[in-house]
């Protein structure tokens, strides 16, 4: 595992500052232009003056030298002024500018905030099994956006696959770039465009990696014209020739990534079909509070073992703008999001903002909502969490719950996890609709549900025993287009030891491995 890996993630809402730095970056740069400009003219006016006077001059040398006072200002002109125009010439222009930018440097993305992007793009490409000219290209499963890839984007994703000793993929990736670069050439200054070398090698080095020697050498040619003392191309330029004498006949090994079972999983359900059983249906449910006979719940059966359950309109468009502009004004500093599971916390590329079910009229209400969707008691339960997903954001397969009640559990156990117990139930609000990807997937029984804001979806954790359902484990689709908020809710198992409405229908035992 790189050492990047471990990042923290920045969510979509809190790269709204970064527009704003751009445009202040942008503003300075333009006044550093105004500050040349301006030392431009003044050159400039001068120039015509002081032609004007030495064509005076050249036009009878010997007539206008013998005038004491053109001859005597030849000379303090050439003595004086010009060392002048040498000062001037040097004097470095918009240095108030040069300062501000400075003093932002620190504030612009870290080769962190790069590398979560990189990963989110390549989680995005890579599991959706986008085309990589397509996508490069602005073209997203099919819908042609008004955005791509430069060269400098596309080498940088190839770098960053590279570090990720995935050298093929990198390859893919660096073919798209000449076509680019050629593009590009009209229109972008020189010292904008990827140097050339640091392309040629890294294609290199990854052909290398691939065992494609051949392929490695002619490049590595190439570069040494451009670049001939260069240290990394002479050592593996140097290296790539040895393999070759050695080796004549290069076996390529099938490089494919190292699937992991799980990764696999994830992939398979991300891009599994939008199926429903027919025995499911949709209802109103009258009868978990009293509440309900009054307003009762639209009700979408998603599946009956595990049984999940979607409350639709839940949450109006006020108060779910309400929740996010509260979270979004919270998230903005939060660099590192807490985690909730360190121990299975594999990927999740989100930031959080923890809300307290009594802070507020709006939160108070939201929970008097979630006990008449659930009928539990929810005074021990966790506090809301409002999620935003980054580039690519997503939620690796995982469980809701901590399994204390297994014999198996090995993690900690805090007082305060005895007194609670386990997370029995799952509430999960979407707070907007994602244009694409972001469904939340149940792997292990193919269950996928798409955001739709207002929506809530609800599944149980633990069976009637308390044992955890490992047929729960659920993640959040990579979002592909969109900003995607969710807020969640952990109900918490202690308080409910008398209560569990909204049964499930009885489970077959035979069903389950
Ligand atoms: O965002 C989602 O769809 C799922 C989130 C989730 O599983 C969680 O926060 O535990
Ligand atoms: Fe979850």
């Amino acid at each position: 595992q790189h050492p990047l890996e471990k990042s923290h993630s920045l969510s979509l809402v809190t790269m709204v500052p970064l527009l704003e730095l751009e445009r202040k970056l942008i503003d300075n740069l333009d006044n550093y232009t105004n500050a040349l400009e301006q030392k431009l003219q003044i050159i400039r006016s001068q120039i015509t003056v002081m032609r004007a006077e030495n064509e005076k001059g050249g036009r009878n040398a010997i007539s206008y030298l013998s005038n004491p006072l053109n001859a005597f200002s030849l000379i303090r002109r050439l003595h004086q002024d010009w060392v002048k125009w040498g000062k001037y010439m040097e004097q470095s222009v918009g240095i108030s500018q040069i300062k501000a930018f400075d003093s932002w440097k620190n504030e612009l993305p870290t080769e962190l905030d790069l590398w979560d992007a990189c990963a989110g793009i390549d989680r995005i490409q890579s599991l959706y099994d986008l085309e990589l000219g397509d996508f490069i290209n602005g073209n997203i499963n099919g819908k042609q956006y008004n955005a791509s890839m430069s060269s400098a984007d596309i080498l940088s994703l190839a770098d960053h696959l590279a570090m990720k000793n995935r050298p093929s993929e990198a390859v893919q990736w660096l073919q798209e770039v000449p076509q680019r670069l050629q593009e590009e050439r009209l229109f972008i200054p020189r010292h904008l465009l990827i140097d050339e070398v640091d392309f040629l090698f890294l294609l290199a080095e990854s052909h290398f990696k691939e065992k494609h020697y051949s392929k490695a050498l002619p490049l590595l040619q190439n570069c040494l014209k451009l670049k001939p003392n260069d240290a990394r191309l002479l050592r593996l330029w140097k290296s790539t020739q040895d393999l070759i004498e050695k080796q004549p006949k290069p076996f390529p090994k099938d490089n494919k990534e190292q699937n992991v079972p799980l990764a696999n999983a994830f992939k398979l359900s991300c891009n599994g079909p939008h199926e429903s059983s027919t025995r499911l249906h949709c209802f109103y449910n009258f009868t978990t509070t009293p509440f309900l006979r009054l307003a009762p719940l639209k009700t979408e059966q998603i599946g009956l073992d595990p049984y999940v359950v979607l409350y639709h309109e839940v949450l109006s468009a006020r108060e779910i703008s309400m929740l996010i502009s509260k979270a979004a004004q919270n998230m903005k500093n939060t660099r590192v999001h807490r985690e909730t599971k360190p121990k299975t916390n594999r990927g999740r590329t989100a930031k959080g903002h923890w809300l307290k079910k009594e802070s507020n009229e709006l939160t108070r209400r939201i929970t008097r909502r979630i006990v008449d969707m659930t009928g539990f008691d929810l005074a021990d339960s966790e506090d809301f969490q409002v999620i935003n997903y980054g580039i690519g954001g997503h939620y690796f397969l995982h469980m809701d719950y901590f399994d204390y009640a297994s014999s198996n559990y090995t993690g900690p156990r805090s007082r305060q996890s005895k007194v609670l117990g386990d997370r029995i139930a799952t509430v999960l609000f979407y707070l907007s609709d994602v244009e694409q990807g972001g469904a939340t997937v149940f792997g292990n029984v193919g269950y996928s549900v798409y955001p739709q804001a207002g929506t809530a979806i609800f599944w149980y954790n633990l069976d009637t025993d308390g044992n955890g359902d490992p047929l729960t484990r659920h993640a959040s689709c990579p979002v592909i287009v969109g900003s995607k908020w969710v807020m969640t809710e952990w109900i918490r198992e202690s308080r409910q030891i008398f209560i569990r409405p909204c049964l499930p229908p009885a489970k077959g035992t035979s069903t389950k491995s």
